[in-house]
């Protein structure tokens, strides 16, 4: 069996690589980074680390890499040929890669295949394999849709294994927390014979991607933007701290209350889920930064993801929000220079307070105006603190 993934990076090798070995897969990479590509293609083969005592190896082989900025063709031919196509390359970039998911399902077209094949999105997103599946009609010609209806599937998925930043040498190396779970959803799928082990099949996924952004990731992105306002740098330590860990357990409350009351799960099931969540977060074995769980900022505060959705569905239900509220008011503090949507964010916050300052003093001299709306913004942080 073959798969093509795109996305080399920490969950693509650590975890969904690492499936697809287990089950027999081939796997062709496709990443732009041309370091990881190369040593694909050099060694075959790589190691995964558990981050817990002991430190267990996991080798996966029969791997090899396509640069899809420089061999475009190579990754169409791949997927012509496949037997799944999978994502880890994160939400913003799926459009960027939908045109040559086009090109190779219409590859698979020309060349008369009819094996039936899904393309699923592992991204932390709800309905990625949809959001997928939207930009890849978009590259289609006409004649090419009809042929995709019939024979490709996009199942939304959900993914759960946290993979930090890695600083080893090897540049394949991949360290991971022991946790997994991949869920997909059934019933979008167009080869249901082809079931991975090591995945769970689900009926209807939106409970199972629901309670895993907005317990997970929800609680994650708190510990990130809570210990951030606090002058952390990593999650491990910020957790050690009351004040952080209190704020995680608060937010986790309320996704908890609007979770059980959405999805009748078991409060006693949940709870034990959130315990855990929280003891992932604290794994002494592996060493997170703020800056990669926090990344993004705009991402997400956006409409559906892991703190407005929430908001807004307790908000609908009469129920509490008061903790999620005041992490999103630390969202808009998260500044870290590598980050370009946290420094977006940022210019788009100041241009606003030199709006006002203009507005409210008359002031024409531009740089007193950003003077004063300096001090304006350093005071909006304090008082947030
Ligand atoms: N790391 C985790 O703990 C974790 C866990 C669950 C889900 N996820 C999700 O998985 C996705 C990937 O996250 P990650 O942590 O592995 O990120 P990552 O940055 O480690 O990996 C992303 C990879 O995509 C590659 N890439 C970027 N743009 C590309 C392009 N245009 N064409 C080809 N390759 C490109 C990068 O070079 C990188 O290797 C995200 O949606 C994330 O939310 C991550
Ligand atoms: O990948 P993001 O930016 O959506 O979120 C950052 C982390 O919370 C995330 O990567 C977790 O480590 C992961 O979702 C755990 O399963």
């Amino acid at each position: 069996m073959k798969a093509v993934h795109f996305g080399a990076g920490n969950i693509g090798r650590g975890f969904i690589g690492e499936t697809l070995a287990a089950n027999g897969f081939s796997i062709d990479f496709v990443d732009v980074n041309d370091t990881v590509i190369s040593a694909l293609n050099d060694r075959h083969e790589y190691d995964i680390e558990l981050a817990a005592p002991g430190q267990e190896k996991i080798h996966v082989d029969n791997v090899a890499g396509i640069n899809n900025g420089e061999n475009p063709d190579q990754v169409v031919a791949a997927i012509a040929q496949t037997d799944l196509v999978t994502t880890a390359i994160g939400p913003k970039i799926l459009q960027f890669i939908a045109p040559l998911i086009a090109d190779g399902l219409a590859a698979r077209k020309a060349q008369g295949n009819e094996q039936k094949i899904d393309v699923i999105a592992c991204e932390n997103m709800i309905g990625g394999s949809a959001h997928l599946k939207e930009e890849v009609y978009k590259s289609l010609a006409d004649a090419d849709k009809a042929y995709v209806d019939e024979y490709v599937g996009f199942p939304n998925a959900a993914v759960d294994r946290i993979v930090p930043l890695q600083k080893h040498d090897d540049p394949l190396m991949v360290s991971v927390e022991p946790f997994k779970e991949w869920v997909v959803d059934e019933s979008q799928m167009a080869n249901p014979d082809l079931k991975l082990e090591g995945v769970e099949y689900a009926p209807d996924l939106e409970p199972f991607i629901e309670r895993k952004l907005f317990s997970v990731n929800t609680g994650h992105a708190t510990v990130a933007y809570t210990g951030k306002s606090l002058g952390y740098d990593t999650i491990g330590d910020a957790i050690k701290d009351e004040r952080v860990l209190d704020q995680l357990k608060g937010v986790l409350k309320e996704t908890g209350d609007l979770l059980i009351d959405k999805w009748n799960f078991k409060r006693e099931d949940h709870e034990a889920y959130q315990k855990k969540i929280i003891s992932r977060f604290e794994n002494p074995y592996i060493s997170d930064t703020i800056a990669r769980v926090g990344r993004t900022p705009i991402r997400k505060l956006g409409y559906d993801e892991r703190f407005i959705r929430p908001i807004r569905e307790a908000k609908e239900r009469g129920l509490g929000y008061a903790k999620l509220l005041e992490t999103v008011g630390k969202i808009y503090q998260f500044n870290v220079a590598e980050d370009d949507e946290s420094v977006k964010l940022q210019q788009m916050l100041q241009a606003k307070f030199a709006e006002v300052v203009t507005e409210t003093t008359g002031l024409k001299d531009e740089d007193l105006i950003a003077e004063i709306a300096g001090k304006m913004s350093a005071e909006f942080t304090a008082a947030n603190k």
